[in-house]
């Protein structure tokens, strides 16, 4: 390609462009790049040497046995615990390990915890517009009234997380799945280029499940999602590429089957306890 057509090419970020010291290789599309990371509390290691990969537009699932170190992961890449060691860069710009938690979500990386956290006196409506005035980049249009523009982004968040039919509800009322959904529309509404996930689908019934699993896949692509979970049977109805964490550090990567397979993960995860999940996968 000639110098001048590749100066041209606007899905590329140019080498020159790219910090040296960044060890991020964005030609090939990683957003989140975790190298030799390590966090030891009280001499215990909960986080060993960990490398982890993300692609841009890439639905991830985490997977360990309890104490593994996932929760400690994601709170590491959103700044909640700083590694003793290691590197953390989001895209080839963003050296993690030198902001604090605000920045990092203003960043575009959200978080959703494990229990649903909507504000149930305000409607779904009510949710995604607050949510909304957490950006600050809108903050002052939001506070000089509804445009058109935050009327159409909450439309489209509703439809996304099938929530429209609901949009008067307060959120109290909600079912214990759409309350779930809430939570992570208020995350789309700033438009995140990163979603971590924490157990969704823990309490749902099969067919909140499956409805999870359509949201989770369906916002791939457009943004890349960590879905960390101990449902066997939902990581394999949603996982293209899934990671097994174990003390700290990454025993198993690859597909549902190329991990089902591997004996070490068997022996060290889908054994004994979970073998009622692997029979239903
Ligand atoms: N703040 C802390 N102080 C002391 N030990 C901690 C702290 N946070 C985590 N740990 C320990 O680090 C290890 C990893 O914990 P973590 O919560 O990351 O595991 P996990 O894979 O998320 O487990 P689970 O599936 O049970 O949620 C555990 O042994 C835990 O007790």
């Amino acid at each position: 390609m000639s110098l001048l057509k590749s100066f041209s090419r606007r899905d590329k970020v140019f080498d020159f462009l790219v910090p040296a010291e960044s060890p991020v290789d964005v030609r090939h599309g990683p957003i989140l790049y975790l190298e030799d990371v390590s966090v030891s509390f009280d001499g215990f290691r909960a986080i060993d040497a960990l490398n982890l990969t993300i692609d841009d537009g890439e639905l991830r699932c985490i997977i360990g046995p309890n104490g593994a170190g996932k929760t400690t992961m994601m709170d590491i890449i959103t700044g909640k615990t700083r590694p003793d060691s290691g590197k953390v860069w989001f895209g080839a710009r963003h050296n993690l390990l030198t902001m604090n938690e605000p920045e990092i979500a203003s960043l575009g990386i959200g978080r959703k915890f494990q229990k649903p956290t909507v504000f149930e006196a305000l409607t779904v409506f009510e949710n995604l517009e607050l949510a909304m005035s957490a950006d600050k980049r809108i903050l002052p249009t939001l506070t000089a009234g509804m445009t058109p523009a935050i009327r159409e982004r909450i439309g489209e968040v509703l439809e996304t997380t099938g929530l429209t039919g609901l949009i008067h509800r307060p959120a109290g009322i909600l079912s214990h799945g759409q309350k779930q959904w809430l939570e992570i529309g208020m995350l789309l509404m700033q438009r995140p280029r990163l979603l971590l996930v924490d157990e969704p689908v823990a309490g749902m019934t099969e067919q909140e499940m499956e409805r999870t699993a359509e949201l989770l896949t369906s916002l791939a692509g457009k943004q890349s999602v960590v879905v960390v979970e101990h449902d066997m049977g939902f990581v394999r109805s949603i996982a293209r590429k899934v990671t097994v964490l174990h003390q700290g550090s990454v025993l198993a990567e690859g597909s549902m089957d190329q991990i089902s397979s591997d004996p070490k993960v068997v022996e060290v995860y889908l054994g004994a306890d979970v073998d009622e999940e692997v029979v239903r996968c």
